[in-house]
C-alpha cells in the first residue's frame, strides 16, 4: 500500500498546468491569472471630485458666507477641461475632473445649491474632497500577481485597468462518469437491486467548486470494452476524466478490467479509509484520469484529497488540499491501524476555538452523514485511539 501523500505526489508529478488563454473578461471570472496584470495608467487617471458640490479656490472662502458666481456645470465624463478663475465656482459632480484653478470641493450641503451664484457657508482647506490621480494605483504597478483567482473584486480590478482579455489558465474541462449496471438516473424508476447514480452529480458539483468545468456523462454499465471506448472518445473534449466505481476486487469491477495491463492507468491500494482502491494514469499519454472507488463517501473523500489539488495544479495554483484547522474532539475516536482515517464531522467555532463532533454513521455508503458534515477529521495512520477532548486536525469542506 502507498500512503496518501505518496499517491498525491505521484499524481502531481505527472501533471502539466493548462496553457494560458485570453478569454473575454466575463468568461475569465473564476479562473486564475497566468501572468500579472499591470496598470497602464494612474487610477484615478485624473484629479476628481469626491462629492456633488462646488469646485472653488480655498483662498476665496476666507470670509463667510462667500457668494460666488457659478461658471457652469462639470459633470462626470465632462471632456471640456474647464478653468476656474479666481473668485468663481463651478458646480461639480462626483467623479468629474477637477477644473484647473480649483483646489477644493465644497459639498452641496454646505451651500444654498445655487445654479447662477452660490452662497457657501463653510470653508475647507485646499485638497478637500479631491481624489488625486494615482492615489488608488500608480501607472506601471502590478495590481494582481500571477496565480490570483479572479473573484468578483479581482475581475473588477482587471476591468478597472482597462484589460479586456486577461491572461488566465482555462477552467479544466473534467468529464465525470459513473460505472455500474445497478445505476439509474434520478427521476427514473428503480427496480429491485438498482440505485440512483449520485456520484456523477456530486463530483460534477465538486469539480465546479474546485474551479473546473464539469462535463457530466450518463453512467456506463459493466462492459469493459464499452467503458474503454467511451473514455477514448472523451479525450477530444477533456482536460481530465473522473470515473467512479469498478476499481476494487470484484469480478465485475469494470474500470479495472478496462484498463488493467494496458499500462495507461495504474491501480493502487492507498492507506486510507475511505478511498482505499485508487487508480490514476494519463490516457493517450496526456489526459489525466482518476478512477475513484464507487462507494459515494469514498468517491467524495478521494476527490477532495487527490482530484481537488490536481485541478488546482492544472489551473496554475499550488496543489493544496482543503484548508485545515485544529479542533477539540467532543468524543473519543478509534481508527484503523496503518490507514489515514477521514471521519465525517460537524465543526463549530465558539469562544475563539474549534470543536468537532464526529458523525455516528461512518460507513462509506452513508450519504446522509456526509451531506450533514462540514468537516473531515483526519486521523494519521499511526494513531488508533484519540481520547475525548484531544486536539485533532479537521479539513473544512467547501460550502
Ligand atoms: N473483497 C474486497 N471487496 C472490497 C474491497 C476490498 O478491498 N476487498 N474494498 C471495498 C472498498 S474499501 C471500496 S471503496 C469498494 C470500491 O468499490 P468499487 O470502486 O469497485 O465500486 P463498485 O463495486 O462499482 O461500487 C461500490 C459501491 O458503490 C455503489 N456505487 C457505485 N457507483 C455509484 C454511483 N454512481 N452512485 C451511487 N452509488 C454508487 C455501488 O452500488 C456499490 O454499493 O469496494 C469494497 N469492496
Ligand atoms: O475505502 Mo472504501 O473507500 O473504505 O469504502
Ligand atoms: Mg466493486
Amino acid at each position: 500500500m502507498r500512503t496518501v501523500s505518496e499517491h498525491l505526489a505521484e499524481i502531481i508529478s505527472r501533471l502539466t498546468p493548462l496553457d494560458p488563454v485570453r478569454p473575454p473578461l466575463l468568461e475569465a471570472a473564476g479562473t486564475v491569472l497566468a501572468e500579472p496584470v499591470t496598470a497602464p495608467v494612474d487610477l484615478p487617471p485624473f484629479d476628481n471630485s469626491a462629492m456633488d458640490g462646488y469646485a472653488v479656490r480655498a483662498a476665496d472662502l476666507e470670509t463667510l458666507p462667500a457668494v460666488l458666481p457659478v461658471m457652469g456645470d462639470v459633470p462626470a465624463g465632462d471632456l471640456g477641461r474647464p478653468v476656474i478663475e479666481p473668485g468663481r465656482a463651478a458646480r461639480i459632480m462626483t467623479g468629474a475632473p477637477l477644473p484647473s484653478g480649483a483646489d477644493t470641493v465644497i459639498p452641496v450641503e454646505w451651500t444654498d445649491g445655487g445654479a447662477r451664484t452660490v452662497r457657501i457657508d463653510r470653508s475647507a482647506p485646499a485638497g478637500n474632497y479631491i481624489r488625486r490621480a494615482g492615489e488608488d494605483v500608480r501607472a506601471g504597478a502590478t495590481v494582481l500577481p500571477s496565480g490570483t483567482r479572479l473573484g468578483a473584486a479581482q475581475l473588477g480590478m482587471v476591468a478597472a485597468v482597462g484589460c479586456s482579455h486577461p491572461p488566465v489558465r482555462p477552467r479544466p474541462r473534467v468529464v465525470v462518469l459513473s460505472t455500474g449496471d445497478e445505476l439509474r438516473d434520478p427521476g427514473d424508476a428503480l427496480e429491485y437491486g438498482q440505485i440512483w447514480d449520485s456520484n456523477s452529480f456530486m463530483l460534477a458539483a465538486a469539480v465546479r467548486e474546485a474551479g473546473g468545468e464539469p462535463l457530466r456523462r450518463s453512467f456506463l454499465g459493466d462492459d469493459p470494452n464499452l467503458v474503454r471506448e467511451a473514455l477514448k472518445e472523451e479525450l477530444a473534449s477533456a482536460d481530465a476524466i473522473i470515473t467512479t466505481g469498478g476499481v476494487s476486487m470484484g469480478v465485475y469491477d469494470v474500470v479495472k478490467a478496462a484498463f488493467s495491463g494496458g499500462g495507461e492507468v495504474d491501480f493502487h491500494k492507498v492507506a486510507m479509509r475511505p478511498g482505499k482502491p485508487q487508480g490514476f494514469g494519463l490516457l493517450d499519454g496526456r489526459c489525466p484520469i482518476f478512477t475513484l472507488p464507487g462507494n459515494p463517501v469514498s468517491a467524495y473523500v478521494s476527490f477532495q484529497v487527490f482530484v481537488r489539488p490536481a485541478l488546482r495544479y492544472l489551473q496554475g495554483l499550488e496543489p493544496e488540499g482543503l484548508p485545515a484547522v485544529t479542533a477539540r474532539s467532543e468524543s473519543a475516536l478509534t481508527s484503523p491501524d496503518g490507514l489515514e482515517h477521514y471521519l465525517r464531522a460537524e465543526l463549530t467555532f465558539a469562544d475563539g476555538s474549534y470543536t468537532v463532533r464526529p458523525a455516528s454513521a461512518q460507513g462509506s455508503h452513508q450519504m446522509a452523514a456526509l451531506s450533514e458534515a462540514n468537516g473531515l477529521i483526519v486521523v494519521p495512520p499511526d494513531v488508533t485511539e484519540v481520547p475525548e477532548g484531544a486536539s485533532v486536525r479537521v479539513l473544512k469542506l467547501p460550502s
